[in-house]
């Protein structure tokens, strides 16, 4: 069990995390998702010691990380994947590591075996791609079998088997009962993987759900709906809280109605209808919904228009 009580981090006049406070739970993979700059790594070094807290505290498995006696033992993470003495072999790598806990040589064959480095495990790290690189270092977060899981963006470099085989591992370190916090920018990846989700942006905490839900509440009632006469639609829809947009020729995003409500108005005025069809919203349209404050840097966003405004957006 992970949790975070009112964690905050300041660098000079920079919040990069701002009163945050979350439990991340056993037996379930929690995603850890925000906008870049959003303070996802900084809230995972405050969890592991690795960066004091300006305000608050962070407690893995009931305890703050200096705490623990065995802390190899509770937690394993991996933050940055390149932290390897790129001279050494990936097996001399994790025995040393193993070494200064007192962790078998057998543990360490075991760990190289788990995230396949099998092949290649007297081989320099140095030369590593990114993928081998990401395995290594999630074998070195699993060496001492721990409680508690925290990965920062595994996934990265990983090919597609790879990211398939660390989908199945994250659960399965789940499904025996350990606390999983994972950190990624990949969001079909995390809707497959986690079933809980942590959001953050500017620092503060944006939600604290499970993916379905998640999703169920960024989607509203958006409803698609492709018509020869999507203009006359239009305006037909038109009221306070309807939004209209147009994706391509003759395709039109509602919200504000539901598609039961859309097909009666059109009904009403002979409006033919092709395609009348509620959206169920991806974790990636989602996660961009209800981001979008919370963004650094931000490319102009495709217009939305009051249905019976000035016309539809291109
Ligand atoms: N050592 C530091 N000194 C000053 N500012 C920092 C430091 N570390 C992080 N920050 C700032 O704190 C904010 C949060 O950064 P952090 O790296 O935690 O975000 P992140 O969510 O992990 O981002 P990304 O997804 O890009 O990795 C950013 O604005 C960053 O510039």
């Amino acid at each position: 069990m992970i949790e975070a009580h009112s964690l905050t981090k300041r660098y000079g006049e920079r919040t990069a995390v701002d009163d945050l406070s979350f439990t991340v739970r056993p037996g379930v993979v929690t995603g850890f998702l925000g906008p870049n700059g959003a303070g996802k790594s900084t809230t995972m070094r405050m969890l592991l010691g690795l960066d004091a807290p300006t305000a608050g505290r962070a407690a893995v498995n009931g305890r703050s990380y200096a705490e623990h006696r065995a802390p190899l033992h509770e937690v394993g993470a991996m933050l940055e994947a390149r932290s390897v003495h790129t001279g050494r072999s990936a097996y001399h790598h994790l025995l040393a590591l193993a070494a200064t806990t007192g962790i078998s040589k057998r543990r360490v064959n075991e760990v190289i075996d788990l995230v396949g480095l099998g092949s290649v495990a007297r081989k320099r790290a140095g030369g590593f791609s990114l993928g081998m690189g990401q395995r290594l270092g999630i074998a070195g977060a699993l060496l001492g079998d721990p409680a508690t899981v925290i990965l920062d963006e595994p996934g990265n470099g990983l090919d597609p088997e790879g990211i398939l085989w660390i989908r199945n591992l994250l659960k399965g370190l789940a499904a025996e009962g350990r606390t999983v916090l994972v950190s990624s920018h990949l969001m079909s990846e995390m809707a497959l993987t986690a079933e809980h989700l942590i959001v953050i942006g500017r620092g503060r905490l944006i939600a604290d759900t499970s993916v379905a839900e998640f999703v169920a509440q960024a989607a509203g009632d958006v409803v698609r709906v492709r018509t020869d006469e999507a203009d006359r639609l239009c305006s037909l829809l038109a009221g306070p809280d309807v939004a209209v947009t147009a994706l391509e020729a003759g395709v039109l995003h509602v919200t504000g109605l539901s598609s039961d409500r859309i097909g009666r108005i059109a009904a009403e005025h002979g409006v033919v209808l092709a395609e009348l069809t509620p959206q169920q919203a991806s974790l990636e349209e989602a996660f961009m919904e209800l981001t979008r404050d919370a963004v650094e840097f931000q490319a102009p966003a495709a217009r939305l228009v009051e249905a019976g405004g000035k016309g539809l957006a291109a």
